[in-house]
């Protein structure tokens, strides 16, 4: 079945430089990680404020110059391990330097009908005199209306003189730290999502200009794109080469998990796809929060929800047409689906009580850097202990001010090369 292609083999242990053409690869959660795309958090943090925070979807104000040092010790964790780490401003200011993605993603910001005509020139002719780096830093930390200096000469119109002095001229993107959820790569095709929340929309027309305009991308084949149903990345599991795992809940809609069957169907990147129901709710806001694997036949999951957990089970039939099939237990249908006899799980908590804090702290969201090695906040300690037990090492990270926008090491990462896993 052409659902993985073996012409395409990264070599993992030859980390690339940022220019230039590479092979990316993913076909599973656990093959050894080669290169991961990480935001190092910045200004647009320093936006949050309890006004604002809820619509930003962060639950606390993070102390930034903290959380760039968690950070940090997560990227050198990775790196000590031989994971190449790319950063997505990096990689921005890059695309920035061609002209056409300068152009789309200026024209893109200055598209909100929030602006009007007069400011939206002003607006314009203060994106033209940055150069790459300075416009990165504004696509990403916003544009608050004290930065943008109005005269006379150069009236910001009604818009401006009527914006409360805490609003946005551009909006901040606080959660471009969560980079699981503006792009996946499933093979060689990397898919840019359709973001469920206004607060995130943006992110993605930035990871879909870094696509298709940075040098290292050149020719990569989309398998989604953000025009399209809901689907964010952090629902998407990739269970063993050709069998995903997609969640459907407060952000990936079911027309959002039919469309990518349909487009990796039609790429020939999968046979299967589960379809699995998650609470609508903040604590499991995406599939990752609950269940992540931990080895090729292993996952930690959230024992609240470990055994009512079902599937609905897509197979393509010969026209590609998507059939569904279920609902079935998840754990069944996942196995089935896998070709393995029980997918093992790992339970979190001891107890109920114990189990809500650690999953509401992304206990569950773990990122595997190859089969039974994985990074997890070092807060989890119940959950960690409950993973070394099982023969998981963990590489524990602090994540005291990273977590406030309820993200674990999963949803702060983007794999771009795996090792592809022996079938
Ligand atoms: N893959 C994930 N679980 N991502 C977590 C994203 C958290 C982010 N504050 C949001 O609400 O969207």
């Amino acid at each position: 079945m052409p659902y993985s292609s073996t012409e395409v083999l990264p070599d993992a242990a030859n980390p690339c430089p940022t220019l230039g053409r590479v092979t990316h690869y993913v076909d599973s959660e656990v093959g050894r990680l080669g290169t991961v795309l990480l935001h190092r958090p910045g200004p647009e943090l320093a936006r949050l404020t309890p006004r604002n925070n809820d619509s930003l979807l962060f639950d606390a104000i993070p102390w930034v110059g903290r959380a760039q040092e968690e950070h940090d010790a997560f990227a050198a964790a990775l790196r000590e391990r031989g994971v190449e780490v790319l950063y997505l401003a990096t990689l921005l200011a890059e695309t920035l330097a061609v002209t056409e993605a300068r152009a789309e993603l200026t024209e893109q910001v200055l598209r909100s009908p929030r602006l009007g005509d007069a400011l939206r020139r002003r607006v314009a002719d203060h994106l033209s005199y940055l150069d790459p780096v300075a416009l990165a830093g504004v696509l990403i930390a916003g544009l608050a209306h004290e930065e943008l200096r109005v005269s006379q000469e150069r009236p910001g119109g009604l818009v401006y003189a009527l914006m409360d002095r805490h609003d946005f001229v551009i909006d901040p993107l606080p959660n471009l730290l969560f980079t699981r959820d503006s792009a996946l790569w499933i093979g060689d095709r990397v898919g840019v999502t359709s973001l469920a929340m206004p607060a995130r929309r943006r992110e993605s027309t930035i990871t879909h200009a870094i696509y298709r305009y940075h040098p290292r991308f050149a020719g990569t084949e989309f398998v989604y794109g953000p025009e399209l149903e809901h689907l964010e990345g952090g629902d998407v599991l990739l269970l063993a080469p050709g069998v995903l795992a997609v969640g459907v809940g407060e952000r990936t809609t079911p027309a959002g998990a039919e469309r990518l069957a349909r487009q990796v169907f039609a790429a020939g990147l999968a046979h299967t796809i589960l379809v699995v129901p998650i609470a609508q709710e903040r604590a499991t806001m995406h599939l990752d929060t609950v269940c992540t694997m931990v080895d090729v036949d292993a996952v930690l999951m959230y024992p609240n929800i470990a055994n009512t957990l079902s599937a609905y089970t897509m197979i393509a039939d010969p026209d590609g047409e998507p059939q569904v099939d279920g609902p079935a237990p998840f754990l069944r249908a996942a196995a089935d689906a896998m070709d393995l006899d029980r997918l093992r799980v790992i339970d979190t908590g001891l107890d109920p009580v114990t189990a809500e804090r650690e999953q509401w702290d992304d206990g569950n969201n773990t990122l595997a850097l190859a089969p039974r090695l994985c990074v997890g906040y070092e807060r989890n300690t119940q959950t960690n202990a409950q993973l070394e037990r099982a023969g998981i090492e963990v590489i524990p990270i602090a994540g005291s001010e990273l977590g406030s926008g309820r993200g674990g090491p999963r949803c702060m990462s983007c794999p771009l090369v795996r090792e592809p896993l022996k079938r």
